[in-house]
Order: structure tokens, then C-alpha cells, then sequence
């Protein structure tokens, strides 16, 4: 069965010259989904569908006229301050409004100038999480990633024997995930310093990003109602970029046998547009293990995933100092990877998820895991990049980076390309490290 449909068509144009201009994140095959305002205003947030560099306001766009009559309660649903109602509906509700904007607002469309009263520019609009997040849990899916945090972490013992067979995971804090732009306090905790035998407490001294995806649930299954991996797919709403900020040598002290916790908790960024998988489908490719790898249990096995589990999203991290901020220079790119090297797919994530009977809620988010890539360039943490540290990289304002400094914002990026096919843009994650709260 193909994932491919009429909104998917290369040919496409709309009525808004900037979705057809070459390079765009957002052109009319893409229409990711945020939740938005005017900057600087106090009118609500609602939600919206990027295009070019202009946003369809849905709360205004269901009662406009231009779109067919049983797709405005679609776009009031995701007219509202979080789309968790409109995730809700499920795959066929999210597939027919895309199909009602596409037509709209492709060039000819007849009801334009109505849909054009819906426009608010990108460029006067701020952001909010565009879900209620009920529960976030952060995965492990880079094998790339694992092998070299774990050298770090455990030399004995880099790859744990389960790593092949099981997708880990750890329940992550979903209130402390906010939408591009946030900044925060670096976070402060006990560590052990090298040599010592009692902790110290203080700033965090190792504070790094993590180069993830998110993946949004969208319909959710009742506890005790695993989906199963054909299923998977149908659930997920859509994807976007996700910064697990980690406090390094907070994490190396408190983790075992737990996992992560004050080390990943005090603050996670994500992107404001939510791409949906159905925009996501020309770049589905096979889904491969290397050869010798055990093949998954049945539960996380299918034709369709080994046809088209994996999904090519390129992806790069910038760094951007104060110094370089302050000269206006912009980021300078720390490595770039693709979403291709995963080692577990979306759907297996969600079937292993709900394997053993937890429900998902419409809203709850799933982080990748760092998305590392099989070279050292294509590393999604600097802990990575500086090998623990020891291997400072250089910033074109001729300072280094061992770790993250006070005034850093790190900046991510996503998009998919290829010849045939309309790129398909995430955006940006932004973030930025303020000075630790005084003794
Ligand atoms: O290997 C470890 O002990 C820990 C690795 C992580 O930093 C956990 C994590 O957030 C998972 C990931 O992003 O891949
Ligand atoms: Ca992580
Ligand atoms: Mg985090």
C-alpha cells in the first residue's frame, strides 16, 4: 500500500509565495501543526498550520467558510490552545483536514481571499508547547550513541547485553518541557569529582544538549491494550525537534541503578511545529538491522516496518555563544546526522510502550534518544564530540567548548530532501543557558 497521496504531489504550489520558494521549511506539502499568538499580545493561544512564512490561524479558518463543511470541526478542534482534542480524533480526522488546507490553499483555490484573512506572519507570532504533555518518556535509539556515552559511562561495559533485543527507556518530567526559546538557570547538584570519595555540591560543571526527536501520541489505547506494531503508526500524530539538556557529571554520579533523574529533569526543549508522519511519508525508507544483529522479537517485527520503518530526517546542531550572538554572526554547526541510523523505529517504540498494558494518552511525548550517527562528526552530544571533555571544539569566535558555557544557546534543525520530492521542514529548537542561581 503506497503512504503517498494528492497533498504529496512535488507539483504543488499555493497561493502564499513564500511556501514556494526553494528552501522553505514549510512549503504546501509539509503543513505542520503549533499552537501560537501575536508576540507580545495577550490574545490566547491558538492553534495553527504553518505555510511559507505565514501561519493559518484554525480557530479563525473553521469559521471562515473557506473549507468544506464537515472539515470545520476538524479545524476548530485544532484551533484550540493544545491540539490534544484534535490528536485525539485520530489518523482520519488528521488526514482529512490535510487534505481540506492543501486544497485551500493551492494556487486557484477558490475560497483564497477568505483563508486569507486567517494569516498571521511567522514573523509576529510566539509560541506555546502545543500539547498538553501528560507523560513523556525519553528512549535510547541510537546504537551509535549508546556505544559511545557508554564507553564514557561504564568502559567495562559500553553496550549492556539487553541494548539489541529491548528499546530503553526512562519516564522523563513533562513539565519541565518548554517550546523554542526557553532559557534556564544551569542546573545545580551533587557531583563526585575525579578522585573523591564524598560528593560536592554545586553548579553543574558538565552541562550538555542532546540532539532528539519528539514523537507525539495522538490517539491514545486504554490500559491493558497493547497496539500492536501494524497499529503503531496510526496513533502518532506527528514529530519534532527535542533538546534533552543534561547535567553530565550530575548524571555519571546519581544514575545507578535507576537511570537518569535531576540530571534530565530541569528543563527539555522542544520545536514549536509538530510535522505529521503522513507529511513525513516520501521519506520513509527500509528499516535495516546490520547483519548478525538478532532479528527483534515478533512483537516489534513487521513486513511494513522492515518495508518502511525508517524515516530519513536530516538533522544538524548549532552552537552560539554570547560573543557570537552579540556580533550577530549566528550559530556555527557542532555535527549533523540523519534520523536513518535509529536502531529502533517509531512504531516499535509505541508497540514496546504499550506491550505491557500502559495506556498513552492523546499529547503524551516520546523523545528518540540522542541521534548519533555512525561517525564521530555526526555526534548528537558534545559529551561525544570532546570524548568526555578531553577534546575541546573550536568556535569560530576563537573560544572552545569542552562543555556548555553561561550565555550558549544551542540551536537544532531537521528537514528532509531529496530530488522529486518537496522538502519538508522542522524549524528550530532553540535554547539558552542563563548563570546558575547563586550559593
Ligand atoms: O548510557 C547511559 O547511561 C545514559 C545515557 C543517557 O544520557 C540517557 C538518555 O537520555 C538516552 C538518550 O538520549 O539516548
Ligand atoms: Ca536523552
Ligand atoms: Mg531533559
Amino acid at each position: 500500500m503506497s503512504l503517498l497521496n494528492e497533498t504529496h504531489a512535488p507539483e504543488l504550489t499555493s497561493w502564499i509565495d513564500s511556501a514556494n520558494l526553494p528552501g522553505t521549511d514549510f512549503p504546501i506539502q509539509n503543513l505542520p501543526f503549533a499552537v501560537f499568538r501575536r508576540a507580545g499580545s495577550d490574545e490566547a493561544y491558538r492553534g495553527g498550520v504553518a505555510i511559507g512564512d505565514q501561519i493559518v490561524d484554525l480557530s479563525l479558518a473553521a469559521q471562515c467558510g473557506a473549507l468544506a463543511p464537515e472539515c470545520r470541526p476538524l479545524a476548530a478542534a485544532a484551533g484550540e490552545s493544545s491540539l490534544n482534542r484534535f490528536m485525539a480524533m485520530g489518523q482520519g480526522a488528521w488526514s482529512s483536514l490535510r487534505l481540506a488546507l492543501s486544497r485551500a490553499l493551492r494556487g486557484g483555490a477558490a475560497d483564497a481571499d477568505r483563508l486569507a484573512g486567517c494569516l498571521v506572519a511567522q514573523a509576529d507570532a510566539e509560541y506555546a508547547v502545543p500539547a498538553r504533555i501528560g507523560d513523556y518518556t525519553d528512549f535510547y535509539t541510537s546504537v551509535y550513541h549508546a556505544t559511545n556515552i557508554g564507553k564514557l559511562f561504564r568502559p567495562d561495559n559500553p553496550l549492556m547485553p539487553n541494548y539489541k533485543w529491548v528499546p530503553i527507556g526512562y519516564h522523563g518530567r513533562s513539565s519541565s518541557i518548554a517550546v523554542s526559546g526557553q532559557a534556564f538557570e544551569r542546573p545545580r547538584g551533587q557531583t563526585l569529582p575525579a578522585g573523591a570519595t564524598e560528593p560536592v555540591f554545586g553548579p553543574c560543571k558538565r552541562l550538555d544538549y542532546e540532539l532528539e526527536l519528539g514523537i507525539f501520541v495522538g490517539a491514545g489505547n486504554p490500559g491493558g491494550r497493547p497496539v500492536s506494531i501494524d497499529d503503531a503508526e496510526s496513533h502518532v500524530f506527528g514529530m519534532c525537534l527535542l533538546n534533552d539538556w543534561s547535567a553530565r557529571d550530575i548524571q555519571a554520579w546519581e544514575y545507578q541503578p535507576l537511570g537518569p533523574f535531576l540530571s534530565k529533569n530541569f528543563a527539555t526543549t522542544i520545536s514549536p511545529w509538530i510535522v505529521t508522519l503522513e507529511a513525513l511519508a516520501p521519506y520513509r525508507r527500509p528499516f535495516e538491522r546490520p547483519a548478525g544483529d538478532p532479528a527483534p522479537l515478533p512483537y516489534l517485527a513487521s513486513d511494513a516496518n522492515r518495508a518502511h520503518g525508517a524515516i530519513d530526517i536530516e538533522l544538524e546542531v548549532l552552537l552560539e555563544s554570547a560573543s557570537m550572538r552579540r556580533a550577530g554572526a549566528g550559530g556555527a554547526r557542532l555535527s549533523a546526522t540523519s534520523y536513518r541510523h535509529a536502531y529502533w523505529t517509531v512504531a516499535q517504540l509505541l508497540a514496546h510502550h504499550t506491550v505491557n498494558g500502559c495506556n498513552l494518552q492523546p499529547g503524551d511525548l516520546f523523545g528518540s534518544g540522542t541521534l548519533s550517527g555512525p561517525t564521530l562528526d555526526q555526534a548528537g552530544a558534545l559529551i561525544e564530540l570532546t570524548a568526555g571533555g578531553k577534546n575541546p571544539v573550536g568556535l569560530p569566535d576563537g573560544e572552545s567548548r569542552a562543555f556548555l558555557e553561561d550565555g550558549d544557546a544551542i540551536i537544532l534543525r531537521g528537514w528532509c530532501e531529496k530530488p522529486g520530492s518537496a522538502r519538508i521542514g522542522f524549524g528550530e529548537c532553540r535554547g539558552t543557558v542563563l548563570p546558575a542561581l547563586a550559593e
